[in-house]
């Protein structure tokens, strides 16, 4: 079953609070959280605080993507603020296995474990992340340039995905492949298929085309166009 997490980064800002109550009730399965610092990514988006508020508004699996510089100095804060999941950048992380061990360590707000992910660019190989795998909950592929939503799906990150599940698959791991960027109704079986299994969609769900207005429809949607027939 494919797990759908809608990003915040397309709802209504100015009523931030009902947009994450009415897609927990909606039936999300986790809340995408992008977190963009102007240095990693031309732009500026939201930090802890807005994670701390948001907290007692949803029980569902806060998913914080990281698109920030030197992001070992503010993963505290996150986890402490109540993200379930930090998911931080390859290329801003020199020290991958170092950021990785660093979020393990940090307590979870529910007393379970706050979980890793490591995020790749769409230009950026699978490899980096093949001597770390054992160390990732989750790897997220973007299938957009980060920075911005509503931006149009890049085909070529598809064979990553495959590269990353065969991997997985051998291993006998349990990492998440996380699908971030230009996801929509008409892809997303696709990419269930090529291997990916958790799938952010902004636009898809809070602008949806099929299902304008009615998150809850459009999450559907998602989630049945994603599961594969049997
Ligand atoms: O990380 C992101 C952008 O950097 C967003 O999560 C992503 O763009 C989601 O938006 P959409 O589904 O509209 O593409
Ligand atoms: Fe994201």
């Amino acid at each position: 079953m494919p797990a759908i997490a809608p990003s915040i980064l397309s709802a209504d800002f100015a009523r931030l609070g009902d947009e994450v109550r009415a897609i927990d009730e909606g039936g999300a399965d986790w809340i995408h959280v992008d977190v963009m610092d102007g240095r990693f990514v031309p732009n500026l988006t939201i930090g802890p605080m807005v994670v701390k508020a948001l907290r007692p508004v949803t029980a569902k699996f806060m998913d914080c993507h990281l698109m920030i510089v030197e992001p070992e100095k503010y993963v505290a804060e996150f986890a402490s603020a109540g993200a379930d999941g930090i998911t931080v950048h390859a290329e801003a992380c020199p020290h991958l296995h170092r950021n990785l061990q660093q979020i393990h360590a940090l307590p979870h707000h529910g007393g379970e474990r706050v979980r890793a992910g490591v995020s790749l660019n769409p230009h950026t190989p699978v490899d980096v992340v093949m001597h770390v795998l054992e160390l990732c909950d989750l790897v997220l592929i973007m299938s957009v340039n980060p920075g911005f939503g509503g931006q149009k799906f890049i085909d070529a990150v598809r064979p990553k995905i495959r590269t990353l599940r065969e991997a997985i698959t051998a291993r006998g791991l349990s990492t998440r492949i996380q699908v971030d960027g230009g996801v929509t109704q008409d892809n997303i079986g696709e990419l269930a298929g090529d291997g990916a299994d958790v799938f952010v969609a902004g636009s898809a769900v809070f602008r949806s085309k099929y299902h304008p207005g009615d998150y809850a429809g459009a999450i559907a949607g998602l989630r049945s166009a994603g599961t594969p027939s049997a």
